[in-house]
């Protein structure tokens, strides 16, 4: 910090800071590195049964929401909340041994007050209507956040539907004069819960990304009205988190002011005790902003200092706990009968039968040599299987004889004496057909599965063609992303009233012209070309998955048995691993579109957001210049329009339309007008 002449020659202020950190990421740093280093480690931690936080805090713009959500433009841009996301999601499908439920929260505090940005009833333009959330504690001192909802997420597609319908509301509610990530926290919360499969045992475990309003300090930005009261709502705030920071960090004091503000109380469980929590302070490094990232790093610092005991969160659940006393009882009761000779003689009945069956089955199928059959302390079933085993053992002796006398000819057609080996033959015929079907089977399931992604991605580039011919009138096309939540955009979209072809045209030049138009067109191109892309690997895949083998003719089979069994066990080897390399290129594949889709969905909101706005600015001006032509300084175009000019109805808001819509349309011709100077001949658009 240079020395300031200002301060008299002779001053004792500091030049020098330093500050250390964990890790120090540069402004070039790429997001997957961010997920890598900080999200990954918590992510992991939060699967283990442990809760987790990551908090961003620094001054505005410094890139907290980039960092924290990503950017609003490319697929790389996607930041912590899609990347943990898509980790998590990918973890739970590789372990088979748990159970996982996952339920997603979005809350946002703005101005000490709590909104849920999930609910997909509410109808929301402005914060306010959204529900308001309530901090409720119970006996223990446990927080409840009352009317925050929490959503059940299956899969990686609902979880990324449910944050742009947050993100969607987030934007569709902010407040006029300000930008909404700017001057209110934001906390995304995963919520988990893991179980063994038939365990009472349950480890929940919460994941919090918070993205807080930035930091800047209320003296330095020469505030006033609604933007003041806001400021000195974050700087209380953002005093009051500092403040549980500091008592956290120090070890003698026993009481932690959690309950002065909102923000503390919703994260008390995430700030000290059992979390692992991680901060990312974000700075704009120029000199400009020299003592906003002192601050900062002095604020992080403090932090640092604080050392958690995380804990596993573990539970029973009741209902589970005494299911399983109940069976473990039946279990006592029978093994006591069986020691004590008082055994069962009723028959089994239909049901019990059926479900040994059932279990001698899953037995057999079972290639593992330690899998056991649990029947109980129960004689009548142990004695039902054994019989059932019996029985099978003498089929697949008798087959396997067969097999290994007259491999050759199977299904011969030469007259064979009649008699036993005839019986044979047409039992092993039947096991063999059985083993095909059932490998047909397999690949036409596997083949229906790829059809339903194929489908699923041609609507994707359907919706994407239907977007770039007119990003207007999509009211009445089916939104194919669209579950309950993800419609939120297209619901936004629906509200407002039918346009008229006037404002549609105005409409269209002003997307052209909008900021986002490149990005939102370099988007859509991309999203075409991964449909492309997608659906030729699909086409592949289901080119693959339909080995000529499997549906090899009789006659064939019937010449060379071990020869096409050998080929095919080996085709279908080869098979499934193409067959797994490609399904994983079409994962990924599948996730960036469904997040261009996304992008494109809330790139459209916005535009239109804007197009109200601009409109209705454009409406009140030439209302204006309608009311008091005479007050009116401007240009002779202006004062053209008058009532004598231009034919109204009377209606007051029908008038303000026409008014606008010939205000706006003269802009634009004049605004083309000097484009196709500029750019040389093209035809300006004719309005009717
Ligand atoms: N690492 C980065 N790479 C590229 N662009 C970035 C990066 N970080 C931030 N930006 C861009 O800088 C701008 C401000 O970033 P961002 O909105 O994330 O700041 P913020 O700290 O969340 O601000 P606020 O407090 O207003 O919410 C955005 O346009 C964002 O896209």
């Amino acid at each position: 910090v240079p020395r300031d002449l200002a301060d008299g020659f002779v001053n004792n202020k500091k030049e020098c800071y330093k500050f250390r950190f964990q890790r120090v990421f540069d402004q070039a740093v790429k997001q997957e590195d961010i997920f890598e280093n900080i999200a990954k480690p918590v992510a992991d931690s939060v699967l283990a049964g442990y809760n987790g936080t990551i908090f961003a805090y620094g001054q505005t713009g410094s890139g907290k929401t980039f960092t924290i959500t990503g950017g609003a433009e490319r697929y790389s841009d996607r930041g912590i909340i899609p990347r943990t996301l898509s980790y998590l999601y990918e973890r739970f499908s590789q372990d088979n041994s748990m159970v996982y439920t996952t339920h997603i929260s979005y809350l946002e505090i703005y101005n000490e007050t709590g909104y849920d940005l999930l609910d997909s009833r509410h109808e929301a333009s402005r914060l306010e209507d959204l529900p308001k959330v309530l901090i409720m504690e119970d006996p223990d001192q446990n927080i409840h956040l009352r009317n925050l909802s929490l959503q059940q997420s299956a899969n990686e597609e609902e979880a990324l539907n449910l944050l742009f319908l947050g993100d969607t509301n987030r934007m569709i509610a902010e407040t006029p004069m300000n930008q909404a990530s700017t001057r209110s926290h934001c906390v995304f919360t995963v919520h988990l819960c893991r179980r063994e499969p038939g365990s009472a045992t349950l480890r929940r475990s919460k994941l919090h990304l918070v993205d807080l309003a930035g930091s800047d300090r209320v003296s330095k930005t020469g505030l006033n009205g609604q933007l003041l009261t806001e400021a000195k709502y974050i700087n209380l705030s953002l005093h009051y988190l500092e403040q549980v920071i500091i008592a956290l960090s120090e070890k003698k004091r026993s009481h932690i002011p959690y309950r002065n503000s909102m923000l503390t109380s919703v994260l008390r469980d995430s700030l000290g005790g059992n979390c692992m929590t991680t901060m990312i302070a974000t700075m704009a490094a120029d000199k400009r902003n020299l003592d906003e990232s002192i601050s900062t790093c002095r604020f992080a610092q403090r932090v640092a200092l604080i050392k958690n005991e995380a804990v596993l969160n573990e539970e029973l659940d009741p209902a589970l706990l005494i299911e399983r006393l109940k069976r473990e009882i039946q279990s006592l009761k029978e093994e006591l009968a069986m020691s004590t000779g008082e055994q069962r003689d009723d028959q089994l009945t239909v049901e019990e039968i059926q479900k040994l069956e059932d279990l001698v089955k899953a037995f057999l199928d079972d290639p593992d040599p330690d899998m056991t059959l649990l029947l109980g302390p129960d004689m009548r079933k142990i004695q039902y299987c054994f019989s059932m085993l019996k029985v099978i053992y003498y089929v697949l002796i008798l087959s396997l004889c067969t097999v290994l006398c007259d491999t050759q000819d199977i299904f011969s057609s030469k007259p064979r004496p009649k008699g036993k080996t005839t019986v044979l033959n047409s039992v092993s015929a039947g096991i063999l057909v059985k083993m095909l079907k059932k490998e047909k089977k397999r690949a036409q399931d596997a083949a229906a599965q790829l059809a339903n992604i194929t489908n699923g991605q041609s609507l994707v580039s359907q919706n994407a063609s239907t977007l770039s011919a007119n990003p207007v009138l999509k009211e009445g096309s089916k939104d194919t992303t669209s579950t309950d939540q993800g419609g939120r955009a297209t619901q936004y979209m629906k509200r407002g009233p039918q346009l008229s072809l006037g404002k549609q045209e105005a409409f269209e030049i002003f997307i052209r012209d909008h900021e986002d138009h490149l990005t939102v067109e370099d988007n859509k191109n991309l999203l075409k070309q991964r449909s492309v892309t997608s659906r030729t690997s699909t086409e592949t895949v289901v080119i693959q998955s339909h080995p000529a083998s499997v549906t090899r003719n009789h006659t064939e089979f019937e010449e060379e048995v071990d020869e096409v069994e050998e080929n095919l066990c080996k085709h279908i080897e080869k098979e499934k691993k193409a067959y797994k390399t490609i399904i994983g290129r079409l994962k990924a594949l599948r996730t960036e579109i469904e997040h261009l889709q996304l992008l494109l969905e809330r790139a459209k909101v916005k535009l239109q957001k804007d197009f109200h706005k601009w409109w209705n600015q454009e409406a009140s001006s030439v209302q204006h210049v309608h009311e008091a032509p005479q007050q009116h300084s401007g240009g002779e175009d202006v004062s053209q329009l008058t009532s004598s000019s231009i034919p109204l109805t009377g209606d007051q808001q029908t008038d303000a339309d026409i008014l606008a819509f010939v205000n706006a349309r003269r802009n634009l011709l004049k605004r083309t007008g000097e484009t196709h100077k500029k750019l040389g001949p093209k035809p300006a658009p004719v309005f009717s």
